[in-house]
């Protein structure tokens, strides 16, 4: 089993912490790019903050972001050190979902490269 925890938008990211230093630590951070609830939503930027903090703090930790995620909003996400994403409209909507999910993947590569 590996572990995880998800943060809403408005939970601060002190409060996870705890979690991930414990002796029985959390392997996975969800930090909520919408308010939790339904697809279609728009990317909220501003949790990159959560993103690279965490990132700063574990080098080694995963850490996924959900909602809005897709072609013009991975990168910054990626870059702010996301590497896993949950996608929905963005891969479901698009003619070609394979090459949507194939674009993701790139960005979320090439941006582990630069680490
Ligand atoms: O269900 C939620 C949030 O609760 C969505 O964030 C989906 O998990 C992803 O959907 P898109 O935002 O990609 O459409």
């Amino acid at each position: 089993m590996r572990p995880g925890v998800a943060l809403k938008p408005g939970t601060p990211i002190e409060e996870v912490y705890p979690l991930i230093n414990s002796e029985n630590p959390v392997e996975m951070v969800l930090v909520m790019t919408v308010e939790p609830g339904f697809g279609g939503q728009k990317f909220m930027p501003e949790m990159m903050e959560k993103v690279r903090m965490l990132r700063n703090k574990y080098p080694s930790l995963d850490i996924e972001v959900d909602g809005g995620l897709g072609p013009s909003t991975i990168d910054v996400a990626a870059s702010a050190g996301a590497n896993c994403i949950v996608a929905g409209s963005s891969v479901f909507g698009a003619p070609e979902p394979a090459a949507v999910i194939s674009l993701m993947r790139k960005s979320v590569l090439e941006n582990q490269e630069k680490c």
